[in-house]
């Protein structure tokens, strides 16, 4: 302390104590803090050591269970800071409607509502999910023990952090269990979805109703076949390993669009109790790694479906010459899918798309790198997932590459077809559906149904006077009842239109209401009920109004849909709508037809637009350079050449040019100069046939920074008539020099020697007076520091 005093009084300050008193206090409270923060964190750790802590990835499955899990828990729900989501984050997320036990928000309710009565909110509710936020802890009492559940944000996306204080991990163990039975009891009645992110990671998108087989009108034996060969897969594990076979099936759903290839799918993941997962080819980010990741995640006895798989390579897909013959459905020769096919290629043939010239594609291609090998490799490569089930489907079959659909990567294949007879009919079964279907085969089908405009007549007929009756305005007995009723009895007349609201005019006796407008009655959207009797004739008149193999079941249950309620109109107008749709169609046809047309005659317009631009433009170019030529040619008359013979090897013109062209003109005419004068007896004989013609700028000039030259080798034809001035060969060296030999082999061929560089303002040759030639000046004293040009 007095050493501390001793330091702050030279300083000035006069009252040392207070200074030193401060000090002391920092000293104290830092103390106290550190040892608050260490006991703390000693606490911490002490109590940390005591629990065993399981944490759940949102990217796996347990995840999922667990929240479902807590969702029932009245202490998570009870959470004091918690966020509300109208999207299920989670398969089997539960809603406000479980909130409805609790008496204390029930309270807030008259006792005859809920927040979830469908009088109060409408028939389409939206269900509000609930969730504790973010980095809070919960603690919830199960089995003795108390969990502590955090949720927070990692790197990989959300985690769940479950500890326990116990001296063995099987509570935890026993909890995952237990939630996964949960989830799994609730997820008996649907089917769950996931869809691959560009992170390249499987996400929860949907929790959809089963399909019923049953509702899947296809030829007879096509889905038991499909049904029973994935049952039978998914049973044989041991079977294929002990062949060594990847425990792997594929199988390939092709043909026209709206024929059910995805609704069989669902059908079957939910007769089979299987998660889909969904990976779309030709999604934007997709890439080879990322779907190679993808594919090994599949969790065994899933069933993994690539849509469109034509759209992903529009280019490998069509190096497919033809339909594959292993096909176990494929069509045969000359079939109407056949000949669509064919239409198809024509068509893009037409429209200027070729195998590699597919504008898709390109698109395509430019966003998206997965490849057919990458693909290839992710199906059936070494990393890629076992026990999966795979389904594939594409409207273009002919697109695909064979590797891709050869057995072992597909192994059963599928071919959907537009809609026959039968399956118009069935599907009008399925939709106006009848307690009494089974009695329908005995009745005769020649028998005329009870024709729309009596039905309609008698509906109207029994306006008014039914408002009151008990069947007409209940409508609660049930189908069946209804039919076992009309079995035995003449077929009940139809339900009139129900007038259950209040009205004026309800009591009067003078006048009766006016019939209800034939379209408000085609509103309704339940149909009466159908005899069997009915329903037959009814289906066999739409299934003979449509035509075989020309609409897709999706046209004709859309065509349904609209008349759900009126069976009869359903059955009778649909010739009308069949002409109507041809009619439709082919004014599409005529449309695109004309649009194809006009798109044509504007591509070719302005191809000879630019070809003609072209022409235009290589006109001018060449009649430039004949100018120059001509000019060049002028420039080379007054040109001179002397051929130089240092050494006997080079001859040398040096000529004035301003430009390349020039200067390969003045070059060319100036080496035929060269050549004219080797030709010529009166030649030196010293001069050999190697010509070199370098051009420079006009010179003489000062030597400049931009200062450049031209440098041509023109290449000149020795003539092949042996040069007078050539000395009589003597038979010594006729024997001794065997290269003069191979030099007179090359006579009459062309000869280029490397062009020698010369300054560029080099004063040029120039005819001296009375025509004689000079050497070139010497050079400029700025020569040797232009290297550039050396
Ligand atoms: N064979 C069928 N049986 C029952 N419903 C069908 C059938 N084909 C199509 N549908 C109905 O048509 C609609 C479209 O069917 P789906 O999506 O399964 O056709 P798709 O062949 O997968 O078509 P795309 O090739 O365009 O994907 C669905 O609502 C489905 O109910």
């Amino acid at each position: 302390m007095e050493a501390l005093r001793s330091l702050v009084s030279p300083l000035g300050l006069l009252n040392g104590t207070s200074v030193v008193d401060g000090v002391k206090l920092v000293v104290l409270g830092g103390t106290v803090e550190t040892a608050r923060r260490v006991s703390s964190s000693a606490w911490s750790h002490f109590v940390n050591s005591f629990f065993l802590t399981a944490h759940f990835s949102e990217e796996d499955h347990p995840y999922d269970w667990l929240m479902l899990w807590l969702s029932r828990r009245p202490e998570w729900q009870r959470s004091r800071e918690f966020e509300t989501t109208t999207r299920a984050a989670h398969a089997g997320a539960s809603g406000w409607g479980d909130e409805l036990d609790d008496p204390l928000l029930a309270s807030y309710f008259p006792p005859s509502t809920s927040p979830e009565d469908p009088d109060e909110l409408g028939p389409s509710k939206t269900r509000v999910h609930f969730q504790p936020t973010l980095d809070s802890t919960h603690t919830i009492y199960w089995r003795q023990h108390w969990l502590r559940v955090r949720r927070s944000r990692g790197e990989g996306g959300q985690m769940l952090s479950v500890s326990v204080v116990a001296r063995s991990n099987a509570i935890l163990k026993a909890l995952v269990l237990t939630a996964k039975r949960e989830y799994e009891r609730e997820a008996v009645h649907r089917i769950q979805i996931f869809l691959a992110d560009p992170h390249g990671s499987w996400r929860w998108a949907d929790a959809r109703h089963k399909r019923p087989m049953g509702s899947i009108v296809l030829d007879p034996g096509v889905k038991e076949m499909l049904l029973g060969d994935a049952r039978d897969f998914l049973a044989s594990e041991k079977w294929y390993a002990d062949r060594g076979i990847p425990f792997r099936r594929g199988y390939l759903l092709h043909g026209v669009p709206g024929s059910g290839k995805s609704s069989l799918i669902h059908a079957i993941a939910g007769e089979l109790m299987l998660d889909v997962y969904v990976v779309s080819l030709s999604s934007a980010w997709i890439s080879d790694t990322m779907l190679m990741g993808l594919m090994s995640r599949v969790p065994k006895g899933a069933i993994l479906l690539l849509e469109d798989l034509d759209a992903a390579f529009r280019s490998s897909a069509s190096r497919r010459s033809s339909s594959p013959s292993s096909s176990a459905s494929s069509s045969p020769p000359g079939t109407a899918d056949q000949k669509r096919r064919r239409r198809d290629k024509e068509r893009d043939r037409e429209r200027g798309y070729d195998a590699y010239d597919y504008r898709g594609r390109d698109v395509m291609s430019e966003m998206n790198t997965l490849s057919l090998s990458g693909l290839l490799n992710a199906l059936d490569g070494v990393a890629a997932a076992e026990g999966r089930i795979l389904f594939a489907t594409t409207n273009h079959l002919e697109k695909l590459d064979p590797a891709l659909s050869r057995p072992g990567r597909m192994d059963v294949w599928v071919e959907f077809k537009n809609a026959s007879r039968w399956q118009a009919e069935a599907l009008f079964r399925n939709f106006f559906p009848s307690a009494e279907d089974e009695e329908a085969d005995d009745i005769p089908l020649d028998e005329e149904p009870t024709s729309a405009g009596a039905s309609t007549a008698s509906l109207w007929s029994t306006m008014g006077s039914v408002a009151s009756s008990s069947r007409g305005s209940s409508g609660s007995g049930t189908g069946s009842e209804k039919g076992k009723e009309s079995s035995r009895s003449p077929p009940p007349p139809p339900m009139p239109m129900p007038m259950t609201m209040p009205q004026f005019g309800s009591s009067n006796e003078a006048y009766l209401p006016p019939p209800v407008a034939a379209e408000i009655a085609a509103a309704q959207h339940t149909a009466r009920p159908l005899d069997a009797r009915t329903l037959a004739a009814l289906a066999k008149r739409f299934a003979d109004a449509v035509p075989e193999g020309e609409f897709s079941v999706a046209a004709l249950q859309g065509y349904l849909l609209k008349n759900k309620s009126r069976p009869e109109a359903a059955s009778n107008e649909a010739a009308a709508w069949v002409v109507s749709e041809r009619e439709m169609r082919e004014r599409l046809e005529r449309e695109k037809e004309a649009r194809e047309t006009k798109e044509k005659m504007e591509r070719e317009k302005r191809k000879r637009e630019r070809a003609e631009k072209a022409a235009k433009k290589e006109t001018e170019e060449r009649e430039k350079k004949e100018k120059e030529k001509e000019k060049a040619k002028a420039a080379a008359a007054a040109a001179s050449v002397i051929p130089v013979v240092p050494d006997a090897a080079t001859a040398v013109a040096i000529v004035t040019a301003t430009t390349p062209l020039e200067a390969t003109t003045v070059a060319t005419s100036a080496a035929e100069s060269v050549t004219s004068q080797l030709a010529s007896p009166t030649t030196s004989t010293e001069s050999t046939p190697a010509v070199v013609v370098e051009s420079v700028p006009a010179a003489p000039s000062p030597p400049s920074a931009d200062a450049s030259a031209i440098i041509v080798d023109v290449p000149v034809v020795v003539p092949d008539t042996p040069t007078a001035s050539t000395s009589e060969p003597s038979s010594e060296s006729d024997s001794e020099d065997s290269d003069d030999e191979d030099e007179d082999d090359d006579v009459g061929q062309v000869v280029r020697q490397q062009p020698r560089r010369i300054s560029p303002w080099a004063a040029p040759i120039r005819p001296g007076h009375g025509g004689q030639w000079h050497h070139p000046p010497p050079a400029a004293p700025s020569w040797g520091s232009m290297g550039g040009f050396l």
